[in-house]
Formats: C-alpha cells, structure tokens, sequence
C-alpha cells in the first residue's frame, strides 16, 4: 500500500503509535486499513459511470458551496482546477488526507497541505458532487459551444424572494458524509485549492436528510413535521433514473450519464405553521401526518387516488391546492425530480423566529422538469409557510474514470 493510500484513521493511529510528527510514504508503507464493517468506514466509490452523491443512499449531512471563477483566471485555470479538485476529491472520499503530504507531513517551514479537521475520522460515506452554472459557458473561457442547451437560468416564479448572496455560481460541489466534519473538511479544503483561481459565492449547510434514494433507510421528516421523500425516484428504478434524471448527451456527448442539478434555499415560517391545525397541515400536504399516507387513503407507499371524495371533506379527499397533488407526475406531463434536499437551521431572527428551511436539491435530466413542477405549484397551499430566497441550477457532468478529472468533456 503507497502513502497516498492511506487513511486519515490509519494515519492517526501510525502518528500515535510511533510518536511521529509526520508520515511519510515510506513509513505509510506497511499501515493497513482498518477494515472493521463500521458505518463510519463505508466508502462510496468515487468512480464511475454516474458522479456519486446523486443515487448514493442519502447520506445525514451536506456542505454545499458554489464559485466563481476569479475575476484574472483564464481556460488554463479552469481546466487545472477542475483536474487539482478531482485528484483531491478522489483521495478524501477514500478516507485520505487532501494529498500524501496530509495535515503533518509537508515539514515544519510550510503551512500544511491538508487542514487537519477530519484527521482520525474515516470516510463516512463522503461524496463529492461537481457541477458547472450557466455562467462558465459565458465568453470568459471559450466554453460556450460546450454549454448544455437545457442549462438554462431558472425563470422567475410566483412567491420568489431571491437574494443574490445565496444564489447563483460558475461551479458548485455538492459534499454530503454521515460526518459533518468529514463534509466540511471536503469543502474547505477544496475552497484553499481553489484559491487565486476560484471564490466561495456561498454555501449552505445542512443537517438531516429530506429525502431517501433507497426505501432501505426510513422516509426522513422534514421541518413541518412531514415524512418528505416518499414518492421521490430511487437508486434501484433503473427505467424512471434512464427517464427523468440520467441526461442521454444528445446536446453535449459529455452530459452522457449527468444529470442537472436545481439548488433552492427555501424558507420555512416554522411558528406560523405550528399554530395550523393537524387537520389543515394534512390538508396542505396532501398526506397524513404519522405515517405519511396519502389522503385517499392507505398506507405511506399506497399510490395516490386524486379522484377519492371525502364527505368530511366536502371535496376531493386530496385537496386541489395540496402540494403532493401539485407535485404529482399526473399533474406535470408525467415527470419526476430526485429529490436530495435537507433540513438547516440557522439561528434566529430579531423576534426569535427561526431562521430555518429546506435546501431543497432535484436531480433531473433536464431543470425543465423542475420548471414545470415549481409552475404547477403557483396554487399550491403550502406558499402561505414557505419563501424561496435562493435558487442555482448547475450542470452535472457524467461519472469520472479513475485517472481523468471532471473537467475532461469541456476540454477534450
Ligand atoms: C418544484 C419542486 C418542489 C419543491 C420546491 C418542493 C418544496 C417542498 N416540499 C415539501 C414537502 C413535501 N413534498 C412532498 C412531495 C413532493 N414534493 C415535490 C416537489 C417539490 N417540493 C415532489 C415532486 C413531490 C412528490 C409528489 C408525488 O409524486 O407524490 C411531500 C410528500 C411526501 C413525498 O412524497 O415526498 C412533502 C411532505 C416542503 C416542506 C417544501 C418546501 C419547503
Ligand atoms: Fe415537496
């Protein structure tokens, strides 16, 4: 085993054991991982034929940041950037320090090559996800015929209340572990690569997953209260992933395997929805609070009857102003989003309201799908609680081959 193969807990436990300052690739030689099936060891693949962290089960904690290239960057620093963050990206979800050198290693005369955080801590199922904004195929770089024809800004939509400062970007890295340290780590040290040639536009942290991409985990809840993700498109529906979220590359021959990725930072007014009774907070849904059913009737996994009417109700069962209604591929042409968002909370406002939400994230093969879903969802009751205050939409290229960077289809 070489240096750069080991892990951040092996390299812990050499320093430890031998009293070392630093770890060098001769001393890594004979360090073994520590293969104990324990979640915190689990590796995601990095490789292959899809970027991971789309239908990777959903991992607990997301660090999400998007960037601009700098004002005085050029090709020459996009292509190397996007190849330096690759080889970085691959060895930390591996469980590896940012490069062999790691956080001790560089000598004593240089600040060290990796931040240190995460030393100790294992991969924790780490992912880390590239995607381009509509803005690097612009006149900067001589990428416009490389642009994506369905990568397009995201119209204004009714109840939007964007702010630029969580909006927008050149390049965005999705970073999601069973570890918030081990997320953040990723991206503060893909920011330090980054410098000179590229600058943090804004991030976004989030704890507890929204969604599932595997009926393996339980559906999570999102802020309101509500199972969130049970109707969401799983790592295992091969036909509707060909469908709704894998882009075929017929526009650009590297999107082949990508996706597209649609980021909102949405508001929840949280003491105003708690003050809803049960019964209107199911009806503003569209399901029922405990196990998620929908209002027609049987269990959490039951398929929908919009055309159920309830007495009690007066009315379809399922109102039509209720979001699942609203979201439901029968109302939008059939199409579906993967649905990847989490929770975050953020401290409080001036009258001790929370400052807290969904940073809800869709995969799709086009963001037209998501366009049409958040159009349906103009006369959606849920409108009334919630705020969209940030939006991106980012390209997101196909998987990488071990030894190439995510960059290759913009400059092959
Ligand atoms: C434009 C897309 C969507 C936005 C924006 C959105 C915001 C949002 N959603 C919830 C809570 C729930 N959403 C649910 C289902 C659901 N939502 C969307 C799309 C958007 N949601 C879709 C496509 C679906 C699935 C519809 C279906 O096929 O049945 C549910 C029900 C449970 C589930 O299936 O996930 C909840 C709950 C909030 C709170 C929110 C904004 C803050
Ligand atoms: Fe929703």
């Amino acid at each position: 085993m070489t240096g750069s193969r080991l892990s951040r807990r092996s390299a812990l436990g050499l320093i430890g054991a031998a009293g070392a300052v630093g770890v060098t690739g001769g001393f890594a030689a004979g360090a073994t991982r520590d293969d104990a099936p324990a979640t915190e060891d689990r590796v995601v693949p990095f490789h292959g034929p899809h970027q991971a962290g789309i239908t990777t089960p959903v991992q607990q904690h997301l660090y999400f940041a998007s960037f601009d290239l700098t004002s005085t960057a050029d090709r020459d620093d996009v292509r190397s950037l996007l190849a330096d963050w690759t080889d970085a990206a691959a060895r930390m979800t591996r469980g590896e320090e940012v490069t062999a050198e790691g956080a001790t290693g560089g000598g004593p005369y240089k600040p060290p090559d990796d931040t240190g955080e995460a030393l100790g801590l294992s991969a924790h199922a780490l992912t880390v996800t590239f995607g381009f904004g509509p803005s690097l195929f612009d006149d900067r770089f001589g990428l416009a015929d490389r642009r994506p024809r369905e990568l397009v800004e995201l119209p204004s939509f009714a109840f939007d209340l964007l702010e630029d400062r969580y909006s927008g970007g050149d390049l965005c890295i999705q970073a999601c572990a069973e570890d918030p340290q081990v997320a953040v780590h990723a991206i503060r040290n893909l920011s330090r690569i980054a410098f000179g040639r590229a600058q943090v536009r804004w991030t976004q942290l989030g704890y507890g997953r929204t969604s599932t991409t595997t009926k393996a985990q339980a559906t999570p809840r999102n802020l309101f209260g509500f199972k969130d993700g049970t109707a969401n498109v799983f790592g295992t529906d091969t036909a509707d992933l060909e469908r709704w979220v894998w882009s075929d590359g017929s526009d650009q021959p590297w999107m082949a395997g990508g996706s597209f990725l649609v980021a909102r930072k949405i508001a929840m007014l949280i003491e105003s929805w708690d003050r809803v009774r049960l019964e209107e907070q199911e009806a503003i849904i569209g399901r029922d609070k405990g196990e998620g059913a929908p209002l027609s009737g049987g269990r959490e996994f039951t398929d929908p009857d919009f055309d159920v009417v309830s007495t009690q109700a007066g009315g379809p069962a399922i109102p039509m102003t209720a979001h699942m209604r609203l979201a439901h591929p029968d109302q939008n042409g059939g199409a579906r989003l993967l649905r990847r968002g989490y929770n975050y909370v953020e401290g409080n406002n001036d009258l001790g309201q929370l400052n807290a939400g969904l940073f809800f994230l869709a995969y799709g093969r086009s963001p037209q799908q998501f366009i049409d879903i958040q159009r349906s969802l103009a006369t959606d009751a849920l409108n009334e609680y919630i705020r969209h205050i940030g939006s991106a939409v980012f390209a997101i290229p196909r998987g990488i081959r071990p030894g190439g960077s995510v960059g290759d289809g913009l400059f092959g």
